[in-house]
């Protein structure tokens, strides 16, 4: 299954230095297809779809369409997701699927060639994953995401409050849940190897408290996806808070933020600038 194509962290830079990093995300909610003026059905969702993808055009490097609100359509909705996957690829843009899979390493491997092998549905460049079955248990799944040149985000320190007493809880060595995942993230990433490059990112929420700092330290040269952005009440003041130092690494993302701009296009297209653009600028003081 080894491919050919440049991997995802370098086709990543190029999109984000020639666009911006930012990555759309795609939460069709029932609120939101109704607030659209759509049914909420599989057609109000394709084409909720069709016109996020209008209004985006090529100005994202990244779109992260959220499995759930596609799924919950039945077969019909992931025929959709299929559809709005590959009309941003078309687009020129990487697709990060949010599934936030994790099982024991048996059960990864199946959804590791789900998402990038070659029957996949999708084939995703980028998806996310959960560790609590131990980061172990990814390690496969890493492998197969480094011979498909995909990429794997794998929740660290989620954006949501509910998540801080099992993330920040100390093992018997003093580190914590999160620091040992960034630790071993790190170490996932600097293996030696034919593909020796960075295939293993992190998920840290925009809306983390300082203290996390040295998590972002102890993750090398991974990516960081940092939800929280806008409707969780983070701002992109937030990202010079937790990452300076770490700008070309971080892949901003908000998805309610845009999306409740819609269905009008001119609409949608201000609200994207107002991600974009201070998501480039980010981008641009790493290199100050
Ligand atoms: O820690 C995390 C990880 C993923 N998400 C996902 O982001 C969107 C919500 O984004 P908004 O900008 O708040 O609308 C949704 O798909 C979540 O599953 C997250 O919020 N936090």
């Amino acid at each position: 299954m080894t491919s050919l194509a440049p991997p995802f962290i370098h086709n990543f830079n190029a999109l984000a230095d020639a666009r911006s990093p930012f990555c759309l995300g795609i939460d069709p909610s029932k609120e939101l297809l109704i607030r659209w003026g759509l049914e909420d059905t599989p057609k109000g969702l394709r084409e909720f779809c069709d016109r996020l993808a209008d209004a985006a055009g090529d100005r994202v490097a990244l779109v992260k369409p959220q499995s759930a609100f596609f799924e919950r359509h039945g077969p019909d909705g992931l025929k959709v997701l299929q559809h709005v996957m590959k009309r941003f690829k078309d687009q020129g843009s990487l697709t990060l699927l949010d599934v936030k899979r994790g099982d024991i390493g048996s059960t990864m491997d199946a959804y590791a060639q789900s998402l990038f092998g070659p029957n996949s549905a999708y084939k995703a460049d980028a998806a996310t994953f959960t560790p609590y079955l131990g980061l172990g248990a990814l390690v496969k799944t890493i492998e197969l995401a480094r011979a498909a040149n995909a990429y794997a985000f794998v929740v660290v320190r989620s954006s949501n409050p509910e998540g801080t007493s099992l993330q920040t809880a100390k093992g018997a060595d003093g580190r914590t849940v999160a620091e040992a995942l960034a630790d071993g993230i790190r170490e996932l990433n600097e293996q030696p190897g034919p593909k020796a490059f960075p295939v293993v990112g992190a998920v840290m929420g925009a809306t983390l408290p300082d203290s996390d700092r040295g998590v972002v330290e102890r993750l090398g040269g991974a990516l960081m996806l940092t939800p929280g952005i806008g409707a969780q009440g983070a701002g992109f003041d937030d990202l010079k808070r937790l990452f300076s130092g770490r700008e070309a690494q971080v892949v901003p993302t908000a998805t309610r933020s845009v999306l409740e701009a819609g269905p009008d296009l001119a609409s949608l297209r201000a609200a994207l600038e107002r991600h974009t653009e201070p998501a480039r600028r980010f981008r641009e003081d790493a290199k100050r």
